[in-house]
């Protein structure tokens, strides 16, 4: 709490001292105390206490030379006048002589000082002095004009505008609030509603003020409540400024201004700071990482304070987490990553290292491959690389929609702008993917109509909602991928040339499996697991033989089927085996479906027990859950027909054409 040792002559005049006193302690509440100091009374070198001495006029700060040590805290008092008695004033007729009337000759020049300053010229002010009352001195004078003195004014006179006291300058409340660091936000709040109640003379003065408020306090709820610690210190580390998160962090209570930032950290936690060469380091405080960023304040070529940004890496990834967690509620989040990419060969390994590269970009990346190859997971990958890796990823499957729906999908429509819109409109997937990645996949199946519309976009960098005028601004990095080769669909006038140069900025083509057969083991591992050691040689040589149309998601789909069933599909193995009955040495599912068959007609099928029977006649060593597990995969494939009871397993016409196929 700081004191205000208000100065006046004498205790003459009481109300005007009980009014001024409740006028400071309405504008700053708790955080002033107000003492009423008398010059009359005060012993010879008698000391006032106070951290402000505020003075009615500039003419009491000489007396006071004996009594106070420092006169920087000296203020000198600004009255204004209550806006509603301007008016008043105003509609005196022109030339009128109106007298002045205050409680001392002083104040009665200062009053009528503040007349003219405020522009009010139209009426002659006469200051009342009260020895020239005499005579009839004042006797032509018709109106006066008093701060509630009314018993001052002499009894001739019948038109008294009584102003009221005079209130408390705005611009002394001001400089009081400054010079003892009382910008709290209530006293804020006292002033600017006091400044609407009164007048005075400078009105430049209060919309300065007011707008520097203003700005102040949008910066500082952008500021203040920062999840980053934020300090600003003059160049020998005294602090300036700090907001709400730095002082939860060094416990400051506020307000601390000019303490030296020493004084609340731990001496190693100041060294490192003020060590600090490189703008950012990662530093430990009160057992938690933070990353420390540290910037100069220059005046021109010489650094008059530092900036100091502290993020608290929990807060970092909970803000992460939150973020993810948001996109991935609404399925706009990719999950892989580079290291989800199984590779063994130099071709991927290429690949990746132009990816990674490519990615860092903001270009249109454009993927090739057969269908399966991946081209999803390096998309994704790409996007979680880059830098717009905290932002959304959308993924559009161009094929699977048709040609107005995929139109309205992606760029969304106002609310009723056709049947079957929604009531209040759709935000389309450009507009989703903003900031963020849209990825087109299937891109080689767009109608030329859509093509047009994708090209104007990715020039404008714009997009407008169905059933609106509006353009809307967006910031996305496109990534396409296609199976077929868009070179050849633009020669066939399948696909817009200009598109196509517009999409293959970055051209990545991602090898077809049989092209990198180094990665097929490794991929195999890793989808199967454990099971791996159980694969025979001879299946490996299939496997590396065979020529994978459908690519790794074949390769994932065969080795499911293994872990599931001991063994790889036929066709698989067949190949190996150049379509020779030997196969069925691999493939017990092949052989136990033949049983099945064989035995339909004759028993309208087949049970578990009799098979397993048959099998082991066959010289067949299989084991009974084995055996179940075949059973179950072949009803899941329509092949056979499981009813309970002596009727067994009947093969169905699906399974005869499967057999039928070796
Ligand atoms: N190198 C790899 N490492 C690990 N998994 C892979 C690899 N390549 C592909 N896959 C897996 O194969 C499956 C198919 O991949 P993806 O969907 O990315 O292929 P695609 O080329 O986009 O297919 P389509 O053309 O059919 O859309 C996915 O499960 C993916 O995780």
């Amino acid at each position: 709490m700081k004191t205000i040792s208000m100065i006046y002559n004498n205790r003459e005049n009481w109300p005007v001292i009980e009014y001024l006193k409740s006028n400071l302690e309405s504008i700053f509440e708790k955080y002033v105390q107000v003492n009423n100091v008398f010059l009359n009374e005060l012993k010879e070198h008698e000391i006032i206490e106070g951290d402000i001495y505020l003075v009615l006029f500039e003419q009491m700060i000489y007396p006071l030379k004996k009594h106070i040590k420092n006169f920087n805290n000296v203020v000198v008092m600004t009255r204004g006048i209550s806006r509603k008695y301007i008016n008043e004033i105003r509609n005196i007729p022109n030339n009128t002589d109106v007298l002045v009337v205050n409680d001392s000759y002083e104040s009665t020049i200062q009053t009528t000082n503040t007349f003219y300053e405020l522009g009010i010229s139209h009426i002659n002010f006469i200051p009342y002095e009260e020895k020239l009352d005499v005579n009839n001195y004042y006797s032509d004078i018709k109106i006066a004009i008093t701060p509630d003195e009314t018993n001052m004014v002499p009894k001739f006179i019948k038109t008294i505008i009584n102003i009221g006291y005079r209130e408390i300058g705005y611009d002394t409340f001001i400089k009081i609030m400054q010079k003892q660091q009382l910008s709290y936000k209530s006293v804020n709040r006292n002033i600017i509603k006091h400044m609407d109640d009164i007048v005075e003379p400078n009105a430049t003065f209060k919309s300065n003020y007011l707008n520097s408020y203003l700005k102040s306090e949008m910066l500082n709820k952008i500021i203040f409540n920062s999840y980053e610690g934020i300090l600003l210190t003059d160049s020998d580390y005294n602090l300036v400024y700090s907001n709400e998160k730095l002082n939860k962090t060094f416990n400051i209570e506020d307000n601390n201004s000019e303490k030296n930032i020493k004084s609340f950290m731990d001496i190693e936690v100041f060294k490192k700071i003020t060590d600090m060469e490189s703008k950012s380091k990662f530093i430990k405080i009160h057992d938690e990482n933070y990353t420390v960023e540290k910037n100069n304040v220059m005046l021109m070529d010489q650094i008059v304070g530092y900036s100091i940004i502290l993020r608290n890496e929990k807060d970092i990834r909970e803000l992460e987490i939150s973020l993810k967690n948001h996109l991935m509620k609404k399925g706009l989040f990719a999950k892989y990553t580079f290291e989800n990419i199984i590779y063994k060969s130099n071709k991927m390994l290429q690949l990746i290292k132009l990816s990674k590269k490519a990615a860092l970009t903001d270009y249109t990346i454009s993927i090739q491959g057969e269908s399966g190859t991946g081209k999803e997971l390096l998309a994704q990958s790409i996007h979680n690389f880059s830098n717009r890796k905290d932002m959304p990823f959308v993924a559009v499957n161009c094929a699977a929609l048709p040609e107005t729906l995929l139109e309205s999908e992606l760029f969304g429509y106002e609310g009723g702008s056709f049947t079957g819109a929604r009531k209040n409109g759709k935000v389309g997937l450009f507009e989703q993917a903003n900031t963020g990645t849209l990825f087109l996949d299937e891109i080689g199946d767009i109608s030329s109509n859509f093509q047009s519309q994708l090209l104007r976009v990715i020039q404008e960098k714009q997009i407008m909602r169905i059933g609106s005028d509006r353009l809307i601004n967006i910031d996305v990095r496109i990534i396409v991928a296609t199976n077929k080769n868009l070179e050849e669909e633009v020669q066939k006038k399948n696909f817009r040339s200009d598109l196509f140069y517009r999409l293959n900025v970055i051209p990545i083509e991602i090898p077809a499996l049989r092209e990198r057969k180094e990665d097929i083991f490794l991929l195999l591992e890793n989808f199967s697991g454990e099971t791996y050691s159980n694969i025979t040689d001879e299946e490996k040589s299939a496997i590396l033989s065979y020529n994978w149309p459908g690519n790794v998601r074949e390769l994932e789909s065969a080795t499911n089927y293994y872990k599931t069933l001991d063994e790889f599909p036929n066709y698989i193995i067949n190949k190996l085996t150049n379509n020779s009955k030997k196969y069925i040495l691999y493939d017990n599912t092949y052989y136990i479906l033949e049983i099945i068959k064989d035995n339909t007609d004759r028993f309208h099928g087949i049970g578990r027990t009799q098979l397993t029977y048959l099998l082991k006649e066959k010289g067949i060593k299989i084991s009974d859950s084995k055996v179940r597990s075949i059973i179950e995969w072949l009803n899941t494939k329509g092949y056979i027909e499981t009813r309970k009871g002596r009727s067994g397993n009947r093969i169905t016409q699906q399974g005869i054409d499967y057999l039928d196929k070796f």
